[in-house]
């Protein structure tokens, strides 16, 4: 398994995803612009009266169609499965960040993503937690990448140098060591040519049974 990063990237799409509902992802595109347009907005001059009558107006007209809770949680386990709903890139999952993965050819994977103001923490930076999040979903997509599969078990993360919003950010991840059931991983994000983050995981195979599918387990990065 290889040690270190290599020098070369050679980016290779990943499948896209089927769209078993169009308006499903546009309704959820819709909801990440205003979640754009209105992160920051206090102070401003804007009179949100009418704006917040609207939106009230559509979580009205949805909130009574849905299925409880549990039934989606089943739902969402099939098909796609996670790769749909998670929250990191997940186009059904409102809260994700808009980030795509790609995978190269010397095993390391990558993303390209400009974060905005709604994932701010220190002033005009990225939350260390959303640092985190996208870094623990990226280094078990790394896995995926690399055959392996597993549960994180813990992980360490260095803040190097703040990590500016509204900047392209470049994500990478790589399968580092292998021992057994143990994978490690590490993962770094730079700004430009500058380190911002770096982090390393110990991944662990397991496996968790699958909400509502009694028979079925997930091996956690199987995408399933
Ligand atoms: C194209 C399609 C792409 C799709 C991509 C999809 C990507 C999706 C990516 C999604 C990514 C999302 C990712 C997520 O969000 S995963 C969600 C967050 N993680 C969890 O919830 C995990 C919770 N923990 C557990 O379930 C168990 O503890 C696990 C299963 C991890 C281990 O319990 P298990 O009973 O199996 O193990 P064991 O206790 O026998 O120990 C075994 C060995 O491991 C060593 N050890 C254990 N723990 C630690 C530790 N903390 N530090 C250091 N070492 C540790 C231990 O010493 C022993 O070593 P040794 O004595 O053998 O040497």
């Amino acid at each position: 398994m290889r040690e270190r990063l290599g020098d070369t990237f050679d980016p290779i799409a990943v499948p896209d995803l089927p769209t078993p509902d169009p308006d499903l992802d546009r309704s959820v595109a819709e909801l990440r612009r205003l979640r754009e347009a209105i992160a920051g907005l206090a102070h401003s001059e804007v009179e949100l009266g009418d704006i917040a009558d609207r939106l009230a107006e559509a979580a009205d007209l949805l909130e009574p169609r849905v299925p409880e809770p549990a039934r989606r949680l089943e739902a969402m386990w099939t098909g796609a499965g996670s790769r749909r709903a998670n929250p990191v890139g997940g186009p059904e999952n409102p809260i994700a960040p808009p980030v795509r993965f790609f995978g190269c050819d010397d095993g390391s994977v990558t993303a390209e993503v400009t974060l905005g103001l709604a994932y701010q923490g220190p002033p005009g930076c990225v939350h260390g937690g959303i640092s985190a999040l996208i870094i623990d979903h990226m280094m078990g997509f790394a896995n995926h990448w690399g055959g392996r599969y597993g549960m994180t078990a813990h992980y360490e993360i260095d803040y190097r140098s703040p990590t500016p919003l509204l900047r392209p950010l470049t994500f990478r991840s790589w399968v580092d060591e292998v021992d057994g059931r143990k994978t490690w991983t590490k993962a770094t994000i730079h700004a430009g040519d500058r380190l911002c983050v770096e982090a390393r995981g110990l991944f662990l195979e397991a496996s968790v049974a699958v909400p509502g599918h009694p028979d079925r387990r997930s091996t956690v990065g199987d995408g399933a």
